[in-house]
C-alpha cells in the first residue's frame, strides 16, 4: 500500500549540503507495521516527514497505492484513490494530511483549551466525516471514556498519548506516522500505550510507520528496520 522507492534527501547546511536519506526503499501493506531505530540525526524524522508530504524529497518516488486500482493521480485525494505523495502540490498535500494520515507525536500535540472529546472529534470534523460509533469504539478500546469531558492538561502522559493515538485513527487514515510515541512515558506505560497503537492501526487496517528508540518498543511490530548509512535496512 505505500510504496517508497529511491527515496533521496539532503539539507543545506551553511558550509555544504548533508545527504540524509540515499536511495531508501520500503514498502508496507495495510495493516501491517513496520518499526525504525537508528542513531540520533540519521533521517528517521525526515523519512516521516517525506511520507507525510511535510517537505519533499530531492529525488525518488512515495506512492500510497488503493488495494483495488493502480491508478496514481497527483491532484486527487479521495479515498481509496492512489497518490505519488512526493508529487502533490501545496493544497493537496494539505488534504492528503488531512484525510488519510494519522500522526502521533513525542509530545502528544492535544489543544489545551479543547476537551478530550473536541480533541478527538477536531480532524474527523475537519473531513465531514462523521462516524461516531466507530470513533466512541475507539475511545472504549484505548480506554480512555472517563476522560473525554477533562481537558489534556488534567490527564498523565500515557492518558494523554492514548487520547492522542485516538485523535490520529479518529478519520480512519490508511496511514499512521508515530515519531517517538514513547519517548515521553515511563516503562509501563510505554508498553501498554505501544500495544494499544499497534492494535488500533492494525484493527484499523491503517499501515503504521513508527519511529523509536526502544528496541522493547520496536520489537512489537510487524517488521523492524534500522536507518545505517542514509538507507533503511530490514532486519525481521
Ligand atoms: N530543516 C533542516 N535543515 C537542515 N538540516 C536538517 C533539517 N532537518 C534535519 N536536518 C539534519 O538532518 C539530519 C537528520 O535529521 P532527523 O531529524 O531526520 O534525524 P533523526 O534520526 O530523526 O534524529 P533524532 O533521533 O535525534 O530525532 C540531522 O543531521 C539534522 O541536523
Amino acid at each position: 500500500m505505500l510504496e517508497i522507492k529511491a527515496l533521496t534527501k539532503s539539507y543545506q547546511a551553511p558550509e555544504s549540503r548533508i545527504q540524509v536519506l540515499e536511495r531508501v526503499d520500503l514498502s508496507l501493506a495495510a495493516g501491517q507495521s513496520l518499526s525504525i531505530q537508528g542513531p540520533s540525526g540519521c533521517g528517521k524524522s525526515t523519512l516521516l516527514h517525506l511520507i507525510g508530504a511535510l517537505d519533499k524529497p530531492d529525488s525518488g518516488t512515495i506512492a500510497l497505492k488503493s488495494g483495488t486500482s493502480s491508478r496514481t493521480s497527483t491532484t486527487h485525494t479521495n479515498a481509496g484513490e492512489s497518490f505519488n505523495v512526493h508529487e502533490l502540490s501545496e493544497t493537496h498535500a494539505d488534504a492528503y494530511r488531512r484525510q488519510h494520515v494519522g500522526f502521533v507525536f513525542q509530545k502528544f500535540n492535544l489543544i489545551d483549551c479543547l476537551s478530550v472529546q473536541d480533541n478527538i472529534f477536531l480532524p474527523s470534523k475537519l473531513n465531514g466525516y462523521n462516524d461516531n460509533d466507530y470513533i466512541m469504539a475507539l475511545i472504549d478500546a484505548l480506554d480512555i471514556a472517563k476522560h473525554v469531558n477533562k481537558l489534556p492538561n488534567q490527564l498523565s502522559g500515557g492518558e494523554q498519548q492514548r487520547v492522542a493515538i485516538a485523535r490520529a485513527l479518529a478519520h480512519k487514515p490508511r496511514l499512521v506516522l508515530a515519531d517517538e510515541p514513547t519517548g515521553n512515558l515511563d516503562e509501563v506505560n510505554s508498553d501498554k500505550v505501544c500495544q494499544l497503537l499497534y492494535q488500533t492501526c492494525q484493527q484499523a487496517n491503517a499501515a503504521l510507520v513508527l519511529v523509536t528508540h526502544s528496541s522493547a518498543v520496536a520489537k512489537l511490530a510487524d517488521s523492524q528496520a534500522h536507518m545505517q548509512n542514509k538507507q533503511l535496512v530490514r532486519v525481521s
